[in-house]
Order: structure tokens, then C-alpha cells, then sequence
């Protein structure tokens, strides 16, 4: 389904951040990327998204989706492609929520930008997705502010706008690390649900090897742009043959309730 081939990734004219990076991730399958603060992780589901931040750009290699370049896709391609078939769910999806407007009103919009549907149409399926994410009172979401929402209800909120046009794959950058122990458990969870649901791939970047340990069928340890190991969850927790991802074992705690 994904498949990044020897992708290598700048900012400005600096030393490259990410090297000869190599993925490739099946339909439904769940893959971690780990390893230090400033190791590229980021960067590469940016570039998947086509969201490098200004002055960041891939310098070498392809990104391939369903056997098809994406690199030279034009904005129209990339807005087509992007919520349809790839998504993406930040650490806190708040910050990608418009403040001052309500959430019914900015899901709506966004659901009437990818698909020709009349705006009560979009409302119901709008709030059809909360229900889906385990939201009760969707009615009262769909008539709130982000501020009026606790951190996990908006991370699911941002879940359920990602998944609603039931994309093959979701990016997801630290979406739980802003959330405490219990909040992160139900998130994880709905996660894994999309999988069972829609089969869903993820490309998921944690800090957290429990939550990677519980979620992944594969982790994928980078060190300075590169990926210095990886391999399934049991090779990479309990077997590991690399010092760094012994280390970086040894400094993290591993799990948090489940
Ligand atoms: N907009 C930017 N401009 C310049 N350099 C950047 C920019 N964004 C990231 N970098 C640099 O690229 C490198 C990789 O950053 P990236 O955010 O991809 O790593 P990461 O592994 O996701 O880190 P973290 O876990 O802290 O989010 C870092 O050295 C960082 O300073």
C-alpha cells in the first residue's frame, strides 16, 4: 500500500535529518516509529502527507501509494488524496481545530469539501462518526468549541473526522502523549478499532514503547535519521540485538496500564 523507498529529507541547505529511510506497510497493517527527540520520526509522516514545514523537502527518493508517485502530486491531487485515502491525527487535534468556530459547523465544511453532500447530510454523517468514536452527547460536541472539550474527547474528535472518509491509512503523531494514562488506554483502543473496522493501516510515531508494544505488528527504531533497527514487537521488546534499542529500552518505562 505504502511504500517509501531511500528517502532522505532536508530543511533549508542543513545536513540532511532524515537518510535512506525504508517502509513499506501493508493494507491494515500497524507500524511504529521510535527512537530519540530529533530523530526524523515526524519528518517522514510529514513528507507521506505532503506537510513538510516551509523550507523542509525531500531531497532523494520516492514515496510510492498504492504503486503510484506522490511526490509530483499537484495541490489538487494532494487534497483529493489526502483525507480519502491517507490521514492524519496530532498529538492534540485541538491545535488543528479552529477555535472560534464549532465543531458541527467546521466538520460539516470539511466533509462538503471532499464529497457533494447537502449540509444537513454531512451533519448527520459528521455526527454519525462521533458516535462511532464512543462520544456520547454528540449532539452537544457537534454544537461545542474545542476549549469546551477535554483533551481525549478532542483527540477523538480529530479521529473521527480523519476516518470519515474511511482512508487505507492514518498518521499518527504522538496522539496520545497529551493525554493521561487512562485517557491514552480508550484512545489506543479506538485505534485499534478502525484496524477491525475499516482495516485500516497505521503509521504511528510514539514516545511511548507501550503504547508501540500494545499497538504494532511491527516497530521501527531510528537514531539520527536513520533506522537503526526494526522488526516485529516481540524481536524489538523482549529480543533485541541492537545496543541503541537496548538503551532506549532500558530509559523508557515500558507499560501503562494495558
Ligand atoms: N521546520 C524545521 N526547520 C528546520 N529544522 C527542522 C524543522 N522541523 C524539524 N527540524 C529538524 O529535523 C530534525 C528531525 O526532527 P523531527 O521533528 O522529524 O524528529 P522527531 O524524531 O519527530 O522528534 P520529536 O520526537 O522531538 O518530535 C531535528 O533535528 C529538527 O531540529
Amino acid at each position: 500500500m505504502l511504500s517509501i523507498e531511500n528517502l532522505s529529507i532536508q530543511y533549508q541547505k542543513s545536513a540532511p535529518v532524515v537518510e535512506k529511510f525504508n517502509l513499506d506497510i501493508e493494507p491494515g497493517e500497524i507500524v511504529s516509529l521510535v527512537g530519540e527527540s530529533g530523530s526524523g520520526k515526524t519528518s517522514v509522516i510529514r513528507a507521506v502527507m505532503g506537510l513538510l514545514p516551509t523550507g523542509g523537502r525531500v531531497i532523494q527518493g520516492d514515496i510510492r501509494f498504492g504503486g503510484e508517485s506522490v511526490l509530483g502530486y499537484s495541490k489538487e491531487q494532494w487534497r483529493q488524496f489526502r483525507g480519502s485515502q491517507i490521514s492524519m491525527i496530532f498529538q492534540d487535534s485541538g491545535t488543528m481545530i479552529n477555535p472560534v468556530r464549532k465543531i458541527g459547523s467546521q466538520f460539516m465544511e470539511y466533509i462538503c469539501q471532499h464529497e457533494k453532500l447537502s449540509k444537513k447530510e454531512a451533519w448527520e454523517r459528521g455526527q454519525l462518526m462521533l458516535e462511532k468514536m464512543g462520544l456520547s452527547g454528540c449532539e452537544n460536541i457537534m454544537d461545542s468549541y474545542a476549549f469546551e472539550l477535554s483533551g481525549g474527547m478532542r483527540q477523538r474528535v480529530g479521529i473521527a473526522m480523519a476516518m470519515t472518509f474511511q482512508p487505507q491509512l492514518l498518521l499518527a503523531d504522538e496522539p496520545t502523549s497529551a493525554l493521561d494514562a487512562t485517557t491514552q488506554a480508550q484512545i489506543v483502543s479506538h485505534m485499534m478499532g478502525l484496524r477491525e473496522e475499516f482495516h485500516t493501516g497505521i503509521l504511528l510515531v510514539t514516545h511511548n514503547l507501550g503504547v508501540a508494544a500494545y499497538m504494532s505488528d511491527r516497530i521501527i527504531v531510528m537514531k539520527g535519521g536513520r533506522i537503526v533497527d526494526m522488526g516485529d514487537r516481540d524481536y524489538i521488546l523482549k529480543h533485541p540485538s541492537n545496543e541503541y534499542t537496548k538503551k532506549l529500552l532500558g530509559s523508557v518505562p515500558i507499560l501503562e496500564g494495558q
